[in-house]
């Protein structure tokens, strides 16, 4: 790409040196740069990209971006600039041609439920013959291939290089889970949204964004910036139930779709049936009643589909149609996950790890509790994360009859410290302190007896634990099984 025309979509303050006519590629990690590569340095929280710009160079950068002059050898041109973070989002969109403009894109905001909604529409999209591509916290899923992502925002590079792999391998449609901090950070810079969701907004991240304001204000940008092109027809879906959902509204210039159970919406549930494995309500939308019968269990599926109904309808969709997509789906990976197996017991796998979250997971397991038998809850945080959701987690947690406090990659803190947090919100007696997981997982079946309900929550689809630095292989159900057997068969 000619150089001059990559660069003028950011503003800078000054150039250093003869810029080269053309530029092959784009990084942000001097550890992967190409020969002719324009390189962004990028502060990170660990290190800084400014500090690695000379190694980046020896590889074959010939562009800097850079916040300050830096000292450099070898022939290579420095674009100084306010904010590389910024810069780094408008110089991907350009390198990759805008490739958000030539999909339809949904993003998906919102502290819990943002992996289920965006798989439901996913796998709604492919049952109506739309080719789509899903990114978020589980990886980035192109044609059935899942690639593995740090974050479940990824940074703005690899996010637009997402959106292009998605339109040149002829998908019609990309759904993205967008984290507050993917927003508060820019790393959504260039991405122009179709339809943006919001599921709901709970206690979470306040060790990166301080306040609720903060994280709700960093949410919000999703419903104020939901693109550049103004001509697109574009619609923004709110949970009517969540109080949030009235200033998102406020912000945003588009029509607004609103969904609920409780609040006045346009898609609402009414008179719903929690049986074994299958859910029933009516669903009341602006064309009215209509009968649905899923697998999705529990209320909070009720409200991701519900959502999605929203997006589809927004998109010019039949209702008839949705709902034979909604009657065919399957139940989301780690979301309220029920695992076969020919154990005398009910296990389901969840990745609750915020206090709402638990709370929904408890809910959705009661209609399934038969009498006097037990929920039994392992509840696990992470280390050296948000300490303050703790006892939260655990209050919420108190409503199962018997819980196991535990970790859930542990890092560098201690197992006491974190399950004592925990501790301080219990409500009730029965419960253990078991850092380890692995052995938590075991006391929870130990305790188990036939009929009862375990719930593991946290690690959702998660197969790791992280302890220090390291993953080490991890899987609740797996433990829970091979104790089971031993307990049971
Ligand atoms: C706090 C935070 O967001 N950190 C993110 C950040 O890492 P970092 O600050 O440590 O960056 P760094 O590794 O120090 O690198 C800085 C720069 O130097 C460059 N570098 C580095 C080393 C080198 O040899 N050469 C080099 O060029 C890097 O490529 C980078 O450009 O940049 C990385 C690359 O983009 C992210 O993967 C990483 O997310 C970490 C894993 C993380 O845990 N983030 C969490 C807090 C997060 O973002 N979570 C949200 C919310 C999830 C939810 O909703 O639950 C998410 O979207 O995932």
């Amino acid at each position: 790409m000619y150089t001059e025309e990559l660069i003028s979509v950011i503003p800078y303050k000054e150039i250093v040196g003869q810029l080269p006519t053309t530029i092959k590629d784009i990084s942000i990690d001097s550890r992967s740069v190409q020969p002719k590569s324009i390189f962004i340095c990028i502060k990170g929280y660990t290190v800084d990209g400014h500090d690695y710009a000379q190694k980046a160079v020896e590889m074959g950068a010939i562009v800097i971006v850079t916040e300050r002059k830096l000292q450099l050898e070898g022939e290579v041109a420095q674009i100084i600039v306010q904010d590389t973070n910024r810069a780094l989002g408008l110089l991907a969109a350009k390198f990759f041609e805008y490739p958000s403009n030539d999909i339809t894109m949904i993003g998906v905001t919102g502290t819990n439920g943002k992996t289920s909604v965006s798989g439901i529409i996913h796998h709604m999209l492919i049952g109506m013959g739309e080719k789509s591509a899903v990114s978020g916290t589980i990886g980035f899923n192109l044609n059935g291939v899942l690639y593995e992502s740090a974050n479940t925002t990824s940074d703005a590079l690899s996010t637009q290089q997402m959106i292009f792999r998605a339109k040149m391998e002829g998908c019609r449609a990309m759904v993205m889970e967008v984290s507050s901090h993917g927003l508060a950070l820019g790393r959504l810079a260039g991405v122009d949204y179709d339809v943006a969701v919001f599921t709901n907004l709970t206690h979470d991240h306040l060790d990166f964004h301080g306040t609720m304001e903060n994280y709700g204000n960093a949410k919000g940008l999703l419903f104020s910036q939901l693109g550049q092109d103004l001509t697109k027809n574009k619609s923004v879906i709110l949970n009517a139930d969540d109080p949030w959902s009235e200033k998102y509204a406020q912000l945003t210039p588009y029509p607004v779709w609103t969904y609920g159970l409780k609040n006045d919406a346009n898609f609402r549930a009414e008179n719903c049936c929690y049986d074994d494995n299958i859910t029933t309500f009516d669903m009341i939308t602006p064309e009215g009643k209509f009968p649905v019968s899923m697998k999705l269990i529990g209320e909070f599926n009720v409200y991701n589909i519900l959502a999605a109904t929203a997006v589809f309808y927004s998109r010019g969709f039949e209702l008839e149609a949705i709902i034979e997509q909604i009657e065919d789906l399957n139940p989301v990976r780690g979301r309220m996950e029920k695992i076969v197996t020919d154990l005398p017991l009910q296990i389901f796998i969840d990745y609750a790890h915020t206090p709402d979250a638990i709370e929904k997971a408890i809910n959705a397991a009661l209609p399934y509790k038969k009498p006097d038998k037990k929920i039994i809850f392992l509840v696990g945080t992470g280390g050296n994360r948000d300490k303050s959701k703790r006892p939260a987690m655990a209050e919420k947690a108190s409503k199962a009859d018997y819980v196991v406090l535990t970790t859930d990659d542990p890092r560098y803190e201690e197992y006491d410290s974190i399950t004592g947090d925990l501790e301080k919100g219990m409500q009730h007696e029965n419960y253990a302190c078991i850092g380890d997981r692995a052995e938590a997982v075991r006391h929870a079946v130990s305790v188990a007896e036939p009929g009862d309900i375990i719930i593991f929550a946290g690690k959702g689809h998660e197969d790791y634990q992280i302890i220090g630095n390291t993953k080490y292989p991890h899987s609740d159900a797996e433990i829970a099984i091979e104790a089971g057997r031993l307990k049971f068969v």
